[in-house]
């Protein structure tokens, strides 16, 4: 059975989009501030394991790892849903502009927008 991660177009498709979700989170005045002063070694690693988690090459993220990416921001930055959202349609957007369908964006957004990663990354 062909996983997202092949519907999206294998590691091609992912390189691409992870181009692409990066430009247009860090030109999105919403969220852009969050990465101020990020270094661009973790800058990847957050692009890469969310990409691969939306795209379905993981099948979860571990809870506790994901609460503790995200504890200083929530608690000093004052992330909150409305950047969780914003995340979420940066991503959503990218996909459309790259010509992936409905059907499988929905896909991807459901498997995102989670109430279990909400409350993980909001520190909920
Ligand atoms: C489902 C939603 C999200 C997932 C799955 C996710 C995933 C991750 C992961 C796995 C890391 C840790 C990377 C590492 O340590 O190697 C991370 C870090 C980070 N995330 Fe997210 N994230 C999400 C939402 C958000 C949102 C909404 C924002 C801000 C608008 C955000 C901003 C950041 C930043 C700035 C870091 C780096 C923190 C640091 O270096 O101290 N993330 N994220």
């Amino acid at each position: 059975m062909s996983t997202l991660f092949d519907k999206l177009g294998g590691s091609a498709g992912v390189e691409l989009a992870v181009d692409k979700f990066y430009d247009r989170v860090l030109s999105d005045d919403r969220i852009k501030h969050f990465f101020d002063g990020v270094d661009m070694k973790r800058q990847r690693a957050h692009q890469r394991a969310f990409l691969t988690y939306a795209f379905g090459g993981a099948s979860h993220y571990n809870g506790r790892h994901l609460r503790e990416a995200h504890q200083q921001l929530v608690k000093e930055r004052g992330l909150s849903r409305e950047h969780f959202n914003a995340v979420a349609e940066d991503l959503i957007a990218t996909l459309q502009e790259m010509g992936v369908s409905q059907d499988l964006i929905d896909e991807v957004a459901a498997v995102v927008a989670a109430p279990q990663n909400q409350q993980d990354v909001l520190n909920q």
